[in-house]
C-alpha cells in the first residue's frame, strides 16, 4: 500500500533523464515489479508544476522514477491529484483502483496509466503526459472547428475506449474534450477512465463535488440526480460523447455561457438538447441526435456509434465534405411505440426465443396482442432492424411471418420494460422498478428509485408488479408515514395527482392538476413508485368520494361546485319565496278575517305544500314549524 508522505514541494532543479519509449507499446512488454502493482511509492513522484485544475481536483506534470537491479526510468506523468477522502474512504478508492488497472492498462483508447499514490492523505493518479487535448486543439483553430475527418477519426477512437471501459464495468461520465489527450500519433485516448464512477457511493467532503459527478455542460438529465431520474447506465456516456462532438463540430461548449442552474433547467427540466450542426452525413447526424434522446434507453451504445461513424469516414472527403446517400438515417423508418431504433436494436432475437407483441413504452397496456406468446422459429435473412420473424403461435398451424421491432422477448416470464418488484425488500432503495435487460442465462438489470446505477442480479429475485404510466391518478398509500419524496396533502390525508411522467428507474413524475399554486410554488411531485396506489372512480368507494375525485381533475372544479351550489340554492330560495308570497297574496284575497290566529294557518302557507302535508299528517302542531 503507497506511503503516506508530504506533498513535495515542486521540483525545480530535478535531475533526470527521461525515458523516450512510447509507454503505448509497452503494453506488449513484460512488465516490471512496478508495473504490475498500480501502487506507486510517493517518493518515486516528483511533482513539478500544476498544469490544470478540474472539479476532482489538480493536474500536476510530475515525474515517476521506476527503478530496479537491471533497468532505471523517468517518466513524464501527469497527476491528478484529488481532493481529500475520509482516510478509509482513501483505501475504499484505491482498492478499486487496483482491481481495475491492468484492465485499463490493455485498453488502447485509455491513457496509460501509471499508477496511484496517497501524499498527504490525498489521492494521486499517474497517468502519462500528453502533449495536448482536442480541448486544445479547438482553442488553437480559428473558429474553433475541428476537420470532420478528424472527428470522425478521434470519434472512432474514443468510442472504441468508452466501450472497453463499459465492457469492464466502468462508466466514464466525464466526456469531454479536455478529457480526449492526443498522443504523438494524432490519435485520441481517454484522460478520465471513470474517475467519477469510481467515487459513487463515497462520501465527498467537497460539496462542489458531491453535488455534480460529471462536468454540468456534458451531464445527462440522469446524471443530474441519478438515485431520482437514473439510472446512469453505458447511455449516460452516449450523451457526454453526443455533447463532446457538437463541440468538435462547432467549436462551441454546449451550453455555453449558462450557469450550472440554467443548464439543469435546460437539460432535466425543460428536456432541451443541444444544437447540432445541419449538414452533416445522415447516419452522423443521426447517431448524434440519438444521443441527445431524454429517456437512455433510446440512445445509441457504442457499437451504434462507431457503425455510423465508420459509415460516414468513406463518405466524407478529405475537405470535410460528403457524398453519397447510402447513409440514410435508420432512427425515424424503425422507431416504434416511442422507441427508438437504438432500443429496439440493443435485443437481438434468435430461434427459439418465445416473444410477445411489444406495448408502447411506458405504456400499461399493449395497443394489440397480435402475438400473446410465442415462439421464433425462423429469421430473416437480413440484418435490418426492420426485417421479420417467423412466429409459432400455439393453436396456429402455419407459423405467423412478424415484423421484429413489434415484438418483445419474454425470459422467465419477464420483458425488457416490465415493472418488476423484489421479492426481497431493500431499505436503502424501492423494491419496485422497471427491468432493463433480461439475458436468456436469467440475469436481469433494473432500475430502482435510491439507487444511482442499474441494480444486477437474478430473474428468480423478482416478480411481477402492477405497471404505471403517464395520465393515471395516483396517491400516497395511506400506510405511508414518511414518504421517499415530499408530496402534498388534502383534507388531512394525501393528495390525489396525474403521472406526467415516468423516469427509467420507476419514478414517477406526479402533477396536481386539482391544486391551485401561486407564485413559484410547484405542483410537480416525485413518487416511489411502491408508495403509491392507483386512484379511479372504480376503486372510489362511495359518490362524496368520486366526486373528490373529480375535484383532483382541475383546481377550477371545487370553485365552480361551491358557485352552482350557491347558484341552486339561491334559485331554489327565490323559487320558494315567489310561491310563498303568491299564496300569500291569495290568502289576504279570500279575507278570510282570521288574522289574529293566521299565526298557525299562516306557518302552514310558509311551507311548500308537499312538506306541510306531510307535517300536518305526522301531526306536528304548526307553531313548531318555524
Ligand atoms: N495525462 C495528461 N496529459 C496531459 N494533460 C493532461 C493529462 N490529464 C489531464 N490533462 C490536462 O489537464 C487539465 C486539467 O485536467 P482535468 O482532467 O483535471 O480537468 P478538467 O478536464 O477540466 O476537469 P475534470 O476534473 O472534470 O476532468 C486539462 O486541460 C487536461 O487536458
Amino acid at each position: 500500500m503507497a506511503e503516506k508522505i508530504k506533498v513535495p514541494e515542486p521540483a525545480t532543479s530535478f535531475e533526470y533523464e527521461l525515458f523516450e519509449g512510447d509507454p503505448d507499446h509497452l503494453r506488449t512488454v513484460v512488465a516490471t515489479p512496478t508495473q504490475i502493482s498500480p501502487c506507486i511509492e510517493a517518493a518515486e513522484l516528483k511533482l513539478k508544476h500544476r498544469i490544470g485544475r478540474g472539479i476532482f481536483g489538480d493536474v500536476w506534470l510530475a515525474t515517476h522514477h521506476q527503478s530496479a537491479d537491471d533497468f532505471d526510468e523517468y517518466h513524464e506523468v501527469a497527476v491528478k491529484i484529488l481532493h481529500p477522502l475520509k482516510e478509509d474512504l482513501t483505501q475504499t478508492f484505491v482498492y478499486k483502483f487496483e482491481k481495475l488497472f491492468l484492465k485499463c492498462r490493455e485498453i488502447l483508447g485509455v491513457g496509460w496509466l501509471h499508477g496511484v499514490s496517497v501524499m498527504n492523505g490525498q489521492i494521486c493518479i499517474a497517468m502519462k503526459f500528453y502533449e495536448g487535448s482536442v480541448a486544445d486543439r479547438i482553442a488553437l483553430l480559428k473558429g474553433g472547428k475541428l476537420p470532420l475527418p478528424d472527428i470522425l477519426r478521434y470519434g472512432i477512437d474514443l468510442a472504441y475506449g468508452i466501450q472497453e471501459l463499459h465492457s469492464i464495468g466502468l462508466l466514464v461520465l466525464n466526456l469531454k474534450p479536455s478529457n480526449f489527450l492526443l498522443n504523438e500519433h494524432d490519435q485520441a485516448v481517454l484522460g478520465d477512465f471513470g474517475i467519477s464512477y469510481l467515487l459513487l457511493g463515497i462520501p465527498l467532503l467537497n460539496s462542489e463535488m458531491t453535488l455534480r459527478l460529471g462536468t454540468p455542460n456534458y451531464m445527462a438529465p440522469e446524471q443530474w440526480e441519478p438515485d431520482v431520474r437514473g439510472p446512469m447506465s453505458f447511455e449516460t456516456d452516449s450523451w457526454g460523447f453526443g455533447c463532446s462532438m457538437v463541440e468538435m463540430l462547432t467549436g462551441v461548449q454546449p451550453w455555453f455561457g449558462k450557469s450550472i442552474e440554467e443548464i439543469y433547467q435546460s437539460v432535466v427540466i425543460k428536456k432541451e438538447k443541444p444544437q447540432i450542426p445541419s449538414g452533416l452525413p445522415p447516419a452522423v447526424e443521426n447517431v448524434i441526435k440519438g444521443c441527445f434522446e431524454y429517456d437512455l434507453r433510446n440512445r445509441p451504445l457504442m457499437e451504434d456509434i462507431i457503425s455510423a461513424f465508420q459509415s460516414s469516414q468513406h463518405a466524407v472527403n478529405s475537405d470535410g465534405g460528403w457524398v453519397g446517400l447510402e447513409n440514410r438515417a435508420p432512427a425515424e423508418k424503425s422507431s416504434f411505440g416511442g422507441y427508438s431504433a437504438w432500443y429496439l436494436s440493443k435485443d437481438h432475437l434468435q430461434v427459439g426465443d418465445t416473444v410477445r407483441s411489444r406495448k408502447p413504452l411506458n405504456a400499461c397496456k399493449p395497443q394489440n396482442m397480435d402475438v400473446p406468446k410465442g415462439t421464433v422459429v425462423g429469421l430473416d435473412s437480413d440484418t435490418d432492424r426492420n426485417g421479420f420473424v417467423l412466429v409459432k403461435i400455439a393453436g396456429m398451424h402455419n407459423p405467423l411471418r412478424v415484423q421484429k421491432s413489434t415484438l418483445e422477448r419474454v425470459t422467465s416470464g419477464f420483458a425488457v420494460g416490465d415493472w418488476v418488484r423484489l421479492k426481497e425488500k431493500h431499505s436503502k432503495h424501492s423494491p419496485v422498478g422497471i427491468l432493463h435487460s433480461v439475458q436468456r442465462d436469467g440475469d436481469v438489470a433494473v432500475g430502482f428509485v435510491g439507487l444511482e446505477t442499474l441494480w444486477m442480479g437474478s430473474c428468480s429475485e423478482l416478480q411481477m408488479a402492477k405497471a404505471f404510466c403517464v395520465g393515471q391518478f395516483v396517491r400516497l398509500k395511506a400506510d405511508v408515514v414518511t414518504p421517499r419524496f415530499e408530496w402534498p396533502r388534502k383534507r388531512g390525508g394525501w393528495a390525489t395527482g396525474r403521472i406526467s411522467q415516468v423516469f427509467p428507474n420507476g419514478c414517477l413524475d406526479v402533477g396536481f392538476p386539482g391544486r391551485l399554486v401561486f407564485g413559484d410554488e410547484s405542483n410537480s411531485f416525485l413518487a416511489d413508485p411502491a408508495e403509491v396506489e392507483l386512484v379511479s372512480f372504480d376503486t372510489c368507494p362511495g359518490v362524496v368520494e368520486k366526486y373528490q375525485h373529480i375535484e383532483d381533475f382541475h383546481w377550477a372544479v371545487r370553485p365552480l361546485a361551491i358557485a352552482l351550489g350557491l347558484f341552486t340554492s339561491m334559485k331554489l330560495t327565490i323559487s320558494v319565496g315567489r310561491t310563498v308570497s303568491t299564496k300569500l297574496r291569495k290568502g289576504r284575497r279570500s279575507g278570510d278575517g282570521h288574522h289574529q290566529d293566521g299565526q298557525a294557518g299562516g306557518n302552514a302557507a310558509w311551507l311548500p305544500s308537499p312538506v306541510a302535508n306531510i307535517l300536518f299528517k305526522e301531526g306536528v302542531p304548526t307553531t313548531t314549524v318555524r
